[in-house]
């Protein structure tokens, strides 16, 4: 499967068919709250059809028993993977496996991870605004090994941090990166930024693009070409 997972950040059926077609092979797409908010998640059905791997990146942070009610809805949509935010806790984390286990049909539930701190998050919004003192890489860690506690599958996090991730939680433990440019491309609004090169030697085990594939001018060969880098 591939290692490069495409963010799907468009607000419209007709961006992501048109995107997709340009691919003659199957590809791990993102599913977020953009295109989940304007189109449902029908979306999930319509580029399942269209033969795509799909990660469904809506996030849940709320009570247990709220986030447990909403994976056991989303557990059968046949999505590869879901997540949830690490600042909700263990409790909460432990609740989204539960309803993934409750609503899983045919006992296979997608696999659960947990967002750890945000790639558009620098340490000084970390300490003066979220209020959490420290390094990020140690909150990332401590989110991590709480995630795992949960039973979670693994987390979003930097590639910065991927390393001590697998270091701490074992090489099983899945470390998925966005926040991905290329030497070339501006940072916009992330902040934790690194290269596929960079992401391939930290090993982390996957990663997600948006804007530099799909704002590229030739997406397929751009995609191809981080692809190659991870897969390498
Ligand atoms: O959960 C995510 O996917 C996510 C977590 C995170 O910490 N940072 C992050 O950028 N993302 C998502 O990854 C994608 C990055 O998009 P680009 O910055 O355009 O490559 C967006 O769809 C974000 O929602």
């Amino acid at each position: 499967m591939s290692k490069t997972i495409v963010a799907l950040d468009f607000s419209s059926k007709e961006e992501v068919v048109d995107f997709l077609k340009q691919f003659d092979e199957p590809v791990y797409v993102k599913i977020g709250m953009e295109l989940t908010y304007a189109c449902g998640l029908e979306m999930v059905k319509t580029v399942k059809e269209m033969g795509h791997h799909i990660f469904l990146d809506l996030k849940l942070h709320d009570i247990p028993n709220t986030v447990k009610g909403g994976m056991k809805n989303l557990a059968n949509l046949g999505v590869d993977i879901v997540n949830v935010h690490c600042a909700g806790g263990i409790a909460m984390m432990k609740a989204a496996i539960d309803g993934l286990n409750e609503g899983a049909k045919d006992g296979k539930r997608p696999m659960c991870i947990g967002v750890t701190q945000l790639t558009s998050t620098s340490k000084e919004a970390m300490n003066n605004e979220l209020g959490i003192p420290g390094e990020v890489i140690d909150c990332v860690i401590k989110y991590a090994k709480n995630a795992k506690e949960a039973g979670l599958d693994g987390v979003v996090c930097s590639v910065h941090e991927a390393k001590a991730i697998h270091e701490a939680c074992g090489e099983d433990f899945l470390t998925v990166t966005p926040g991905i440019r290329l030497a070339s491309d501006s940072k916009d609004d992330q902040k934790r930024v690194a290269t596929p090169a960079f992401a391939k030697e930290q090993g982390c085990d996957y990663i997600v693009v948006g804007r530099s594939i799909t704002k590229s001018a030739n997406p397929v060969e751009t995609y191809k070409e981080i692809e190659a880098t991870m897969s390498k």
